[in-house]
């Protein structure tokens, strides 16, 4: 893997140790259902955050509400100090680049093309520049050509820029979608699921390139399923269950507290979200099979 990206021409500066992401009481409610409940959030310059939790905990959703994909209930998203604007382009041009759980190449164009339509929100030739076709609009182009190649050389995949996407193995696809972010300078970068359907090494390699990504002064916060790839690569983990955040800590904090565990195994715990309504449907259902129990062969009675 190639490390150098030093001609990022647009790449938004980055103080070390400054707040990049900063969510504040962040709520998404889809008619009566909240999937994200008061989440505060920050991540700073030169960390890499982790967002766990089990299946339908709000992850994505939240991810949503920082990429302008919703415009969440209620709270508010900051990217460095700056209120976000709710829309998704808006907020790629702003500094926050983001991948897909489920993978969204063109996979019709070559690896290159994919990379290219990333740099758009970079790319500051205009309309009648590139209908003309002048030499500012050549110069800007090969530029933009330059620096794709250089980071498909930084994922590992300038050999195949111009392989058609749709014929990369699946974890190449992966890497890709990762390429096409960076093309957009961020100064943030969100992964959703990224090692999702990856043997092993690609998922060591996937660690490695995350952790050469954060080098580069790249912010990244990442939902994972796989706790190995999350405790081994974040400085700081947040937990959602029910769309709450339970906990945030170190990897070592995160994996010791026993309300984690119990939540990844369905079982109740101590001011659990929601635990109040679990346990009154609990007692309710106690108390019915008390009465059939109590009252044998009731049904038959009519
Ligand atoms: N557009 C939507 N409309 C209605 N409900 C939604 C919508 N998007 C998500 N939800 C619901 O919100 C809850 C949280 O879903 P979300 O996909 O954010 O969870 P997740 O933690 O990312 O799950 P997973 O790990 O399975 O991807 C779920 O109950 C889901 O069904």
């Amino acid at each position: 893997m190639t490390t150098d990206t030093t001609t990022q021409d647009t790449a938004p500066g980055t103080t070390p140790g400054e707040t990049v992401l900063d969510a504040r009481g962040v709520t998404m409610r889809f008619g009566g259902l909240t999937a994200v409940r008061d989440v505060d959030l920050t991540v700073n310059s030169g960390e890499i955050v982790g967002l766990i939790g089990p299946n339908g905990a709000g992850k994505t959703t939240f991810f949503n509400c920082l990429t302008g994909l919703y415009i969440p209930t209620e709270g508010e998203v900051r990217y460095k100090g700056t209120v976000l604007p709710p829309k998704s382009f808006k907020v790629t041009a702003a500094g926050i680049a983001r991948t897909f759980q489920n993978i969204r190449l063109f996979a019709n164009m070559t690896v290159l093309e994919n990379v290219l339509v990333g740099r758009h929100t970079r790319t500051k030739e205009g309309l009648w520049s590139a209908l003309l076709r002048g030499p500012g609009f050549h110069k800007a182009e090969a530029a933009s050509r330059a620096r794709a190649m250089e980071l498909l050389a930084f994922v590992g995949l300038d050999a195949k820029a111009e392989h058609l996407a749709r014929n990369l193995p699946y974890g190449e696809q992966r890497k890709l979608e990762i390429a096409r972010a960076l093309a957009s300078e961020p100064g943030l970068l969100l992964l959703d699921e990224p090692t999702a359907g990856m043997n092993p090494q690609e998922t060591r390699a996937t660690e490695e390139l995350v952790f050469a990504i954060r080098d580069q002064g790249i912010a990244v916060l990442v939902i994972e399923h796989d706790m190995r790839f999350i405790f081994n690569l974040c400085d700081r983990v947040a937990v959602l269950v029910q769309g709450q955040k339970l906990i945030e800590g170190d990897s070592a904090t995160v994996q010791g507290d026993e309300r984690v565990v119990a939540a990844y195994l369905g079982e109740p715990y101590e001011d659990a979200p929601g635990g109040e309504e679990a346990a009154e449907v609990e007692a309710a259902e106690a108390q019915a099979g008390t009465t059939k129990d109590t009252a044998p062969g009731k049904e038959n009675e009519r």
